[in-house]
């Protein structure tokens, strides 16, 4: 997939282009039904499948205090669209210009001498200044350039009305439903991140542990003991893992460290994957390493249950 970062730079695309629009956040199960159109369609006129989106959220100029936390960091968001045989993804630059831009001179740049065969977007899609323009208003202002607007009905969470979100999936990863967030997702809540140096009190323990600072941009789960999934040099492993700032211990910090199950390598300022398939428990301040010892030992046999079946 290549990256675009410009109206200009998509213009030079000669080929016929399918687009799909929105912030997609998460790229999840009702991002991909989107995509998946518009990659299909796309093949089927021998077209180019284009994403389009902005490098940052909106709110970064407006509130920069109040920019959601993401769902997915932008390199794994790269990785599932290569899987899903996405094209092109063009990133615009957030600036006042663009947020200012109308409904109508958005689709003027995203239109005009672009040779575009269809615009793929979610029913609840808005777009251009105040978010005015909507899949109706779409459907007018390109109607005389035969352009298709395929407007894809919303997928709903399980067992009710509400659509599938980036704000429902958000919730959901604070409040520890790692199982919810995953179905939406479809596939496990993850970041990546560099093993930094831990106290090497794990190893003593008989829980050597690799640990990661949590990236700043990203929602996270609670604080707590999780069943967890490491990927180190391209091999996935299970593990048990802590999010938390070891309150046992003193003068600890937040971060999120993983016992690797059958595991025994050195890999500090190695990238991982960490994926989180369960809330397992809250972190507690043990009165004796024992006792942090015991439970360990528990949440270890529970995470290879879990793990078993997930
Ligand atoms: C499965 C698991 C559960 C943990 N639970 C707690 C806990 O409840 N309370 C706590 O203070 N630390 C907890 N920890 C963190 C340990 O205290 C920490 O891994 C250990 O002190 C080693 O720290 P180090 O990596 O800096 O050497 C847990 C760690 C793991 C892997
Ligand atoms: N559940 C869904 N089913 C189908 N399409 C969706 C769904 N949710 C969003 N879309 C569509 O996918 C594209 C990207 O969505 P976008 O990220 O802009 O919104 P969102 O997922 O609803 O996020 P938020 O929770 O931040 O409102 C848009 O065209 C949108 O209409």
């Amino acid at each position: 997939m290549k990256q675009l970062h410009s109206f200009d730079e998509l213009r030079q695309i000669k080929d016929t282009k399918v687009y799909a629009l929105g912030t997609f956040d998460g790229i999840h199960r009702g991002h991909q039904r989107v995509i998946h159109k518009a990659v299909e369609e796309a093949i089927s006129v021998d077209g180019v499948s284009i994403i389009i989106t902005f490098e940052h959220h909106p709110l970064t100029i407006l509130h920069p205090e109040r920019v959601p936390k993401r769902v997915i960091q932008e390199e794994i968001m790269d990785t599932v669209l290569e899987e899903l045989k996405v094209d092109y993804i063009l990133r615009l630059p957030m600036t006042e210009a663009l947020l200012k831009m109308t409904a109508d001179e958005f689709l003027h740049e995203l239109c005009n001498d672009m040779n575009v065969e269809a615009i793929v977007i979610g029913e609840n899609f808005t777009f251009g200044a105040k978010a005015l323009g909507n899949p109706e208003y779409m459907k007018q202002v390109v109607a005389d350039k035969n352009i298709r607007v395929l407007v894809q009905p919303l997928l709903p969470c399980d067992g009710s009305s509400t659509p599938i979100s980036s704000t429902e999936i958000r919730k959901a990863i604070h409040e520890g439903h790692l199982e919810d967030a995953n179905h939406w997702l479809g596939r496990p809540f993850q970041f990546k991140g560099t093993v930094i140096k831990g106290d090497q009190r794990g190893r003593t323990l008989g829980f050597p542990t690799l640990n990661l600072l949590l990236p700043n941009e990203m929602a996270t789960p609670p604080d707590g003991v999780y069943a967890n999934r490491v990927c180190i040099d391209g091999i996935w492993y299970d593990g048990v893992g802590n999010i938390g700032d070891n309150p046992t211990f003193r003068n600890q910090y937040h971060r999120c460290e993983v016992h690797v199950f059958n595991f025994d390598q050195d890999i500090y300022g190695k990238e991982v994957i960490v994926q989180f398939i369960s809330y397992i428990r809250g972190e507690v301040k043990f009165n004796n390493l024992q006792d942090l010892i015991d439970q360990m030992k528990v949440d270890e046999e529970q995470a290879l249950a879990i793990l078993a079946n997930a």
